[in-house]
């Protein structure tokens, strides 16, 4: 059976989530029961939980080295060859893996979406369609602000200087340049209607 694997990548906040839960949430009552799944590279943080708190703050979470991808190209080739995975939970506000686990079914359409999918040689060679969603910085910065301080259990004081000393030079380093790998390029986030129709197009296209 052919998968399709779709990876969608941006800056944090710039409307991944909101994207692909769109698609998602707007396509499952017009296909087959467990014909599309999404998967967040987030749940690949490295677990910290051997680590103390304070030393977990210090991580920095906008480098490569920062994901187990090695972990999330086992599971893609898993689940490629029709077998379903069991992806870690993660928890922001502990800075490390949850001790749930999520199992993802070997559907049809897979969505993976994070911020360095497309810096990653192996993981680009596992996409079959890889966009880009291109939002302003510093439309990216008020969202992130006011969603880690409502859902990630963050301060304002440490949301801006993590934003100086790691988000920002990395998005400009990994993520931004990341970019040209895509085959879509998606203006403005979550909430771009004409990209989110052409994508549903298309992955009703591939199930026929
Ligand atoms: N186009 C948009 N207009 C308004 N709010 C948006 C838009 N895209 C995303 N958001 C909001 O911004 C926040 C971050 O979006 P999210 O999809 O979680 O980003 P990401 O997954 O890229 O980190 C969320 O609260 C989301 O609802
Ligand atoms: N313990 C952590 C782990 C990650 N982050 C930040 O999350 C961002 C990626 O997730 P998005 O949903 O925003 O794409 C990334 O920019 C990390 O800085 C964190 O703050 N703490």
């Amino acid at each position: 059976m052919t998968r399709t694997i779709i990876a969608i990548a941006g800056a944090s906040a710039s409307g991944k989530s909101l994207f692909s839960q769109t698609i998602y949430n707007e396509l499952l009552n017009e296909l087959a029961p467990g014909a599309i799944a999404i998967i967040e590279e987030d749940a690949y943080y490295r677990d910290q939980s051997h680590l103390p708190f304070e030393h977990r703050t210090q991580t920095n979470y906008d480098h490569p080295d920062a994901f187990e991808h090695e972990l999330l190209l086992e599971h893609l080739n898993q689940l490629k060859e029709g077998k379903p995975v069991d992806i870690p939970v993660y928890d922001y506000a502990k800075h490390t893996r949850s001790d749930q686990t999520r199992r993802i079914q070997p559907a049809k359409i897979l969505i993976v979406e994070g911020i360095l999918l497309l810096s990653d040689p192996k993981l680009c060679d596992e996409f079959n369609i890889k966009v880009f969603i291109d939002t302003p910085l510093d439309i990216c910065l008020m969202r992130r602000m006011q969603r880690d301080l409502e859902e990630r259990g963050r301060s304002l004081q440490s949301v801006i200087e993590q934003y100086q000393a790691t988000v920002r030079p990395m998005f400009y380093q990994f993520i931004d340049p990341s970019k040209h790998n895509a085959d879509v390029v998606v203006t403005r986030g979550g909430r771009n209607r004409v990209a989110i129709d052409i994508l549903k197009s298309k992955i009703k296209q591939l199930l026929q």
